[in-house]
């Protein structure tokens, strides 16, 4: 294995994934620290991890150990995969956890942090995260239920987040074509975490270029386009992907509004949905063997979601608390994802990353192969050695008939 790569969650993982298996590396994403080592044939392995919101020294715990078993696979390169709208909150975990594999790797190259994404929008410049034309602070991500981002200067957020000081790679230097030098002067000046410029797809070949025999790298996905060559891939066609035939459900815990657009979307062309409450499922009044009854009779596609706008979700955390609501809502949809299965579903689309982390655990997977494109950044993955296919949604991505569209690529359309 040549690239190691740690996800601080399911859907950014498998985001990250996409990439690399189009740049021409074999990728394999791994739920959790494999307990086994990897197949002799696997170029590029993420272990993806759900350690966006645990408590720092927890997500650093978890990190360290995908590190030491990357190191035993023979990585000679290391990238921590983040969301590319930076969820995270003044105390963690993008700058802890960076911080703990610069000390765990002994490095003192310079770590680039760059979060851009042009595909679907995302941006930086002047050290400040764009979402399309918006600031990131102004973008809806300031509503997010567990990681509400309201300061867009990422060189600003990041330092209530680290020991170190943090540097800056500005956009005028990566066209001159000055990237690595300006990096390098950054971390001899004592900021060896350097928030990295990108509004192009260039800006990040070249930074993934500059950064080649760099130890570390962290960002979003967009940081590893310039990877696959780096690590002497050829961008090609990746394996035959059959699909997998079979019941599907739609999941969605994400109430972001690219999300709740697509839920709309899904109605207005057919679907059948079910809405649950937290106040439901934390009273009994909904249960997950009523609902999957509900989803085998469904007349069109089954979504359930508890999807929901910022003024509902405010309410439902007011009552019941932040962390209770996603743990109820979270814990309903493993268990509704366990039981579909068992009941027969074999292909699961499930919105959001926390959800689609609870979703993932709880299905035992262990590993996914990556397959063809659904929108930017979100791949059909298929659940190693099972006739299982998922889709893991960003509650940020994805076009309006996602859903739909998700549905039939899983099952090889
Ligand atoms: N109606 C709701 N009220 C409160 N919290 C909710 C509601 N619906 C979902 N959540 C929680 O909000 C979080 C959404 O995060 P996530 O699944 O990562 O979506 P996204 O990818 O859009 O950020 C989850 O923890 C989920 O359980
Ligand atoms: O970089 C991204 O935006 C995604 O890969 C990602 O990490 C999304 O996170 P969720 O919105 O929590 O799914």
């Amino acid at each position: 294995m040549k690239l190691g790569a740690i996800g601080d969650d399911f859907t950014g993982s498998s985001d990250l994934g996409l990439t690399l298996a189009r740049g021409g590396l074999k990728t394999v994403q791994y739920v959790g620290v494999p307990s086994q080592p990897a197949a002799a044939d696997v170029e590029a392995g993420i272990v993806a991890l759900k350690s966006r919101s645990l408590p720092a020294d927890e997500a650093i715990a978890q990190s360290l150990s995908a590190l030491n078993w990357l190191k035993e696979q023979g990585c000679t390169q290391f990238l921590f995969k983040y969301c590319s709208t930076f969820d995270s909150t003044p105390d963690g975990n993008i700058g802890p956890v960076t911080e703990a594999l610069i000390n765990a790797l002994e490095t003192s190259d310079p770590v680039i942090v760059c979060p851009a994404f042009p595909t679907t929008g995302r941006t930086v410049y002047q050290g400040h995260l764009f979402v399309m034309d918006r600031l990131l602070s102004e973008s809806g991500m300031e509503n997010h239920p567990l990681t509400p981002m309201t300061d867009p200067d990422l060189r600003r957020f990041l330092g209530l987040q680290t020991q170190s000081p943090i540097g800056h790679l500005s956009h005028a230097e990566i066209t001159a074509g000055n990237a690595r030098d300006g990096l390098l002067r950054e971390a001899a000046g004592g900021r060896q975490i350097v928030v990295c410029d990108a509004i192009a797809d260039q800006d990040l070949v070249q930074l993934g270029k500059a950064a080649k025999d760099f130890a570390l790298i962290t960002g979003g996905s967009g940081i590893a386009l310039g990877l696959p060559d780096v690590h002497g891939a050829q961008p090609g066609d990746q394996d035959k992907w059959p699909g997998v035939k079979g019941p599907v459900l739609a999941i969605s815990g994400s109430c972001s509004t690219a999300t709740r657009d697509q839920i709309a979307a899904h109605k207005v062309t057919g679907g059948s949905q079910c809405k649950v409450l937290v106040d439901d499922i934390l009273s009994g009044a909904v249960t997950v063997e009523t609902t999957l009854d509900w989803a085998q009779g469904a007349a069109s596609m089954p979504l359930v979601y508890s999807s929901d706008d910022p003024a509902a979700v405010k309410v439902a955390q007011a009552r019941f608390g932040r962390e209770k609501s996603a743990t109820a809502i979270e814990g309903f949809f493993a268990e509704l994802a366990r039981g579909a299965i068992k009941r027969g579903f074999t292909r699961i689309i499930s919105a959001g990353g926390e959800t689609s982390g609870a979703v993932v655990e709880a299905v035992g997977a262990e590993a996914l192969r990556i397959g063809p494109m659904i929108d930017p950044g979100v791949p059909a993955v298929q659940v190693e050695g099972r006739d299982l296919a998922l889709a893991l949604k960003s509650g940020n991505f994805g076009a309006e008939d996602f859903f739909f569209k998700a549905a039939a690529i899983l099952e090889g359309a």
